[in-house]
């Protein structure tokens, strides 16, 4: 049993995704990954040092995630590049421990946090796909707040990003971050009361 979970940027998938885990499910999460997959001695990194220039890696060899994050939000080409190294790789690990986790134990809800997962057309991947929603307003404030980044930022980083609106449309199922974590978590026990899984 597996669920997709998306939403934009902010709106709460971390925070859902915990509330999940807290309930007895597992999580595979897209960002992790991520990250992992662009640890010094993996073949991705070489790649963005020969596409993007020794400037985006560290002196100790490692990403520097704020400049090459400065150069994929400012334009598209470049984030499409950035994608095109690292999505393949993300999507093997995903799905490898999609695997691992169903065939340890059968009965366990798995949580995959997938970012992307409209952009990158990743539905056929999971039984259920839930969108974590909060208005663009709400989105826009919290990124900024957590982040420490500027409005102008904060846009751009949305830019990259399907519409929330349009990311609610598609979804089979919305959880609505809007309000306190406590009426998040309501929606959580009745989707897994739903599945007919413990609360
Ligand atoms: C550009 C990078 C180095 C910036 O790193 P940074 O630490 O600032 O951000 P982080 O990785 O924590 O991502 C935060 C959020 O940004 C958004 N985001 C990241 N990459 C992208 C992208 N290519 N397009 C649109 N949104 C994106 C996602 O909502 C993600 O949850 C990093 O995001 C990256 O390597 N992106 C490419 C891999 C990717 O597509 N990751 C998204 C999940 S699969
Ligand atoms: N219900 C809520 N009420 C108030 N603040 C919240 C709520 N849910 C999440 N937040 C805050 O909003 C910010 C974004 O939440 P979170 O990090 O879970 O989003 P995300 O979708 O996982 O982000 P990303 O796309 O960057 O991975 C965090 O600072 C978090 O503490």
């Amino acid at each position: 049993m597996n669920i997709g979970l998306t939403g934009g940027i902010a709106t709460g998938k971390s925070t859902v995704s915990r509330l999940f885990t807290e309930r007895g499910a597992a999580l595979v999460d897209l960002d992790v990954i991520a990250r992992e997959i662009v640890e010094p001695g993996q073949a991705p990194l070489s790649q963005i040092a020969e596409r993007f220039g020794q400037a985006v890696l560290q002196e100790d060899g490692t990403l520097n995630r704020r400049k090459l994050g400065e150069i994929v939000f400012a334009d598209e080409n470049e984030r499409r590049a950035l994608e095109a190294i690292t999505h393949p790789a993300i999507r093997t690990r995903m799905r490898a421990r999609m695997d691992a986790l169903q065939n340890e134990r059968p009965d366990r809800l798995v949580v995959v946090d997938v970012p992307l997962l409209f952009e990158s057309s990743l539905q056929s991947y999971f039984e259920q796909v839930v969108v974590v929603y909060v208005p663009r307003t709400v989105q826009l404030e919290r990124l900024m707040k957590r982040d420490g980044l500027s409005r102008e930022d904060a846009e751009r980083r949305l830019a990259a990003q399907m519409d929330i609106e349009e990311k609610k449309r598609l979804a089979d199922r919305v959880i609505d971050n809007s309000f306190g974590v406590e009426r998040t978590a309501e929606q959580i026990d009745l989707l897994l009361r739903d599945k007919g899984l413990p609360v």
